[in-house]
């Protein structure tokens, strides 16, 4: 099959690692300037995945849209709206879109998904989520991931042509869950690495716990299954989030408690806004959500504002 991957960075450029040792045919796209695909072109490496000579790299868009059936996507969410206005104008008839990215737009509160249909609602979309790092695939460590589509023709064509020993794919059936789920557990690493880096990392389990149900009655309230907070998307993802020394958004988590800059890409700070609009559009409150937001924004110290969660009113767990 011809995929094109677009996005170049440490999931996208893993992407075009995977899908190749499937024998697809891949090309994998970088915006004009991005140091990643310099990166790429001058040594076919960025140091996490060295990509076969069969991988074309491509700087022009128009291109790589026509060369390929399926379109992987792989940018960081708050980009993802340009993307596909510059996307919308080429031919895209007869093409499916795949959302390899775990982010909500801040300003809206949107799902990728929803993104996809305001500019090419035509085009089948796919959203392809679920654990899994590069340092731990490139080992040859697999892996079980989801794919979910309104369409199960989509998810059980994208199922066949993407499994391997390496991922073990489930078929999911709730796509605002498993948007929303996999967003979603990006500020609940964050807010694990904050547990790190305050020596409070006995907490986490308490975080496990509260995190799933907070994300869970969201979920419920916008019309999704609130079982989908505790599958691959969100509550299967903590191990690679809350836990994982190679999580971005944990780090970032973690440094940010200690005063100091993290220059990667943390997908669940932008997430925290649109997570806080979506619980006050759907009338959830989303304590641990909210904490991370007090604490990124500045408006509290990180102790005061842990001290606080602890001073919440008495509840029922469940
Ligand atoms: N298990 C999983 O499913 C995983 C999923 N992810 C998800 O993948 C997404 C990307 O993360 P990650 O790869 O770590 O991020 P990176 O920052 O490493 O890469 C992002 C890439 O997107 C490119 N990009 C941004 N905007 C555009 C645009 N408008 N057009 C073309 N390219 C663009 C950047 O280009 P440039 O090179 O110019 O900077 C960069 O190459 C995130 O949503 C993340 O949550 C990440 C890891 C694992
Ligand atoms: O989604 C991921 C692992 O499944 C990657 O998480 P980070 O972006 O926090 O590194």
């Amino acid at each position: 099959m011809n995929l094109s991957v677009i996005g170049c960075g440490r999931w996208g450029s893993f992407l075009a690692w995977y899908l190749n040792r499937l024998d697809h045919r891949i090309t994998l796209y970088g915006r004009a300037g991005s140091h990643n695909m310099k990166m790429f072109r001058e040594t076919r490496t960025n140091g996490l995945v060295t990509l076969d000579k069969e991988i074309e790299l491509s700087e022009d868009l128009a291109e790589t849209v026509k060369k390929a059936e399926i379109l992987i996507v792989s940018v960081g969410a708050q980009s993802f709206r340009s993307l596909m206005q510059q996307l919308s104008p080429l031919s895209l008839s007869g093409k499916t879109i795949v959302l390899c990215m775990k982010g909500l737009e801040a300003g809206t509160g949107r799902r990728l998904t929803q993104i996809v249909e305001e500019y090419a609602p035509k085009v089948p979309c796919a959203i392809w989520v679920g654990p899994g790092h590069v340092q731990n695939f490139v080992k040859g460590i697999p892996n079980c991931m989801v794919i979910d589509s309104r369409s199960m023709e989509i998810k059980e064509y994208l199922v066949k042509a993407f499994s391997s020993d390496l991922i073990r794919f489930y078929y999911g059936t709730d796509l605002l869950g498993n948007e929303v789920g996999a967003a979603a557990k990006n500020v609940i690493g964050i807010a694990g690495g904050m547990l790190d880096g305050l020596n409070r990392t006995a907490l986490k389990g308490a975080l496990m716990s509260r995190g799933t149900r907070e994300i869970a009655r969201l979920i419920q309230a916008m019309g999704g299954n609130e079982i989908t907070a505790y599958g691959l998307s969100h509550l299967g993802d903590y191990e690679a989030t809350v836990f994982s020394e190679f999580s971005h958004n944990r780090r970032f988590g973690e440094l940010f408690v200690k005063g100091e800059n993290y220059g990667e890409l943390a997908e669940g700070v932008a997430t925290t806004t649109a997570l806080l609009r979506l619980g006050e559009e759907y009338g959830v409150e989303l304590p641990i959500c909210r904490a991370v937001d007090v604490v990124i924004n500045g408006k509290k110290d990180p102790k005061t504002v842990l001290s606080d969660l602890f001073l919440r009113s008495l509840k029922m767990e469940f």
